[in-house]
């Protein structure tokens, strides 16, 4: 039996891409660390290093066929660059996470400490997993409108990266945060979305940092969790971070989930350099955004999830 003109009992060939800006680790040691625990029984592996945004995605669509198997070492944004080349094809996705958030990471629970992730690689598990496609960009993670899209925009040019970046940000900002009108169309049904504070689209449950958006979400069910979240009153903040840390946002009566496989979010209103952001890294709005779910289109080296 082969696989690739290469027989199934060869090693496996692993690309590992490391963003050296994701994430407030240190990246130097992660060479060491996988020369000492990747399983050389199992794969031969090459590295390379992002020099420059966007890089990722040139270099795992470069390799999508030479490689088994490419790593992404970083967060949500760099596992964005890589995984979008290999979306519909046999090529795996592992993840070693080193970014801020760790959204994916979390949701499909693979360990933040770099030895146990590169173990977990040695065990040769593979899960599907859906994706999403807005326009031609795919994403994994979660994507939206709203507060969350201002707040990926701002960090994208921070300083400093890490939950404590972010945190500040979000206190920095919530209180000046105005929104505008939006309509979603989900699966042919129409909703108002009259200014909300945010709206997000969610293939796993949360944003990263165990903040849970969409706390019922399925990665592998074939659908998309649209949540809405209304402004809320001041006072509510505290309690607002109390339910999405808890994952108890679907008690909130500023709170409005659905789920659909083929969704639409269009501007009610004139922007006022409104941002959306994809898997937390901002991208361009635009009147109309598409966004349709690719059922179980994604190969990630982990355990099976839900
Ligand atoms: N060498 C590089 N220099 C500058 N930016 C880079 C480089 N390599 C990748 N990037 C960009 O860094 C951005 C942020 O990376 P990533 O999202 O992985 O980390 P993070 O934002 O710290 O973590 P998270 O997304 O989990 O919160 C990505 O959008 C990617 O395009």
């Amino acid at each position: 039996m082969t696989d690739r003109g290469r027989t199934v009992a060869s090693k496996k060939k692993i690309l590992f891409i490391i963003n050296p800006k994701s994430g407030t680790s240190n990246k130097r040691n992660i060479p060491a660390l996988l020369e000492k625990h990747l399983d050389k029984g199992l794969f031969s592996y090459e590295t390379l290093y992002t020099s420059y945004a966007g890089e990722a995605i040139k270099i795992s669509e470069a390799n999508r066929d030479q490689f088994d198997i490419i790593v992404a070492i970083g967060g949500d944004g760099t596992i964005n660059e890589v995984a979008g080349p290999l979306t519909h094809s046999n090529t795996i996705l592992g993840i070693i996470p080193c970014g801020s958030g760790n959204g994916l990471a979390r949701h499909l629970k693979i360990p933040r400490n770099i030895k146990k992730a590169i173990k977990l690689l040695n065990k040769n598990c593979i899960t599907t997993i859906d994706t999403i496609t807005l326009d031609k960009k795919v994403f994994l993670n979660v994507a939206g409108v709203g507060f969350d899209a201002h707040i990926a925009q701002l960090f994208a040019t921070a300083e400093k990266r890490g939950f404590f970046s972010y945190a500040k940000l979000t206190i920095q900002e919530i209180r000046k945060f105005t929104s505008i009108d939006y309509q979603l169309v989900i699966d042919g049904q129409e909703k108002l979305a009259k200014a909300p504070f945010l709206i997000s689209i969610a293939n796993s449950t949360q944003y990263g940092n165990n903040a849970h958006i969409a706390p019922n979400a399925l990665i592998s069910d074939g659908l998309m969790d649209v949540c809405v979240l209304r402004k809320v009153p001041f006072w509510y903040y505290p309690v607002l971070a109390y339910r999405m840390f808890t994952g108890t946002l679907t008690k909130s009566k500023y709170y409005q989930t659905w789920q659909g496989k083929e969704v639409q979010i269009k501007l009610l209103s004139d922007t006022h350099g409104e941002h959306m952001h994809i898997d937390g890294d901002p991208y361009a709005i635009s009147n109309i955004m598409k966004l349709k779910v690719n059922p179980l289109s994604l190969k990630v080296a982990c355990q099976a999830v839900t």
